[in-house]
């Protein structure tokens, strides 16, 4: 039985962050870093069966062409990731009731709408990218049991290129689901490595005011080649969302807006426009 402290549920028995009940979820999941953008999907559903809300975590849930769809707002970071996964698995594989994990497992299609910076010359701003790997330099993982679960080689390598400091996270692997992937894919879409940084300034290498520890950390990402895998683009979710789901066992892909050319200097002029882009192609590929 998993203590008060541990599985935390709210006065009306929903888990303690989201806020949300298990029937308030559907298992097809989009989730998105934006507040407001929750509401830039849901306008597109037919009928908004649920609205809930807490501090960062809006939920949408409806239904669009009969297809029961969940969106939902994670805020900024690895460090929410880790919130809302462990609670969307909650609200699946838990019975609340008992307080013990349910016999049958219930498998999960978590999509990320999100933006990013591309690190390659070759990748406009307005594309879009799909995670094909996550390339974590949050340390998230790393507090899981992951054994067997990262390519070590491409670390190793990436560890080596960039002279990685050692006072950093070790950047850890992770594959996106296959099967969601080609439910996903089209020729709309670039594939690539998302590097996926503990903060939006130092951390992906943006120099305002503060010294850098690396000026060059980010050249030396952009110029990275491990076989054929070149690092395309820098946000902050995605690898937390693909270790943390391949260990629950859930399906995950993460589909990136590229909103900044950090080797061109560049930035949308509408990036709104892009972003609801890639929402209208993710939510018919989803319907199909
Ligand atoms: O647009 P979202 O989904 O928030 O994603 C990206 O934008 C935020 C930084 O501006 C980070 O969350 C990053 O991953
Ligand atoms: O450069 C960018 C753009 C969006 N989101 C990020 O994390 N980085």
């Amino acid at each position: 039985m998993l203590e008060a402290s541990e599985l935390i549920l709210n006065a009306d028995n929903s888990i303690y962050h989201l806020n949300l009940l298990p029937e308030d979820l559907s298992d097809t999941i989009i989730i998105v870093g934006d507040q407001n953008r929750v509401a830039q999907v849901s306008k597109h559903f037919d009928i908004i069966e649920v609205k809930k809300e807490k501090r960062e975590f809006i939920t949408h849930t409806g239904r669009l062409k009969g297809k029961r769809l969940t969106v939902l707002s994670t805020g900024i970071g690895t460090d929410n990731i880790d919130i809302v996964l462990n609670e969307l698995d909650a609200l699946a594989n838990i019975d609340f009731d008992s307080r013990k994990i349910k016999k049958e497992f219930k498998q999960l299609k978590i999509v990320r709408i999100g933006t990013s910076g591309a690190v390659q010359k070759d990748i406009p701003v307005d594309s879009y990218v799909l995670s094909d790997y996550a390339l974590g330099f949050d340390g998230v993982l790393h507090f899981y049991e992951n054994e067997g679960l990262c390519d070590d080689e491409f670390s190793k390598a990436f560890v080596e290129h960039t002279n990685w400091s050692n006072k950093k996270p070790w950047p850890y692997l992770v594959k996106c689901d296959e099967t969601l992937r080609e439910r996903l894919r089209s020729n709309r879409i670039r594939y690539g490595v998302t590097g996926t940084n503990s903060g939006f300034y130092g951390p992906q290498g943006r120099k305002l005011r503060l010294n850098l520890q690396d000026d060059t950390l980010n050249d030396k990402i952009t110029s990275f080649k491990y076989k054929d895998l070149k690092i395309t683009n820098l946000e902050m979710e995605s690898s937390a969302i693909y270790g943390l789901s391949k260990l629950l066992g859930h399906q995950a892909v993460s589909l990136n807006c590229i909103i900044a050319n950090r080797v061109l200097g560049e930035f949308s002029e509408n990036p709104r426009k892009t972003i609801n882009g890639l929402i209208k192609y993710t939510l018919d590929k989803l319907t199909e």
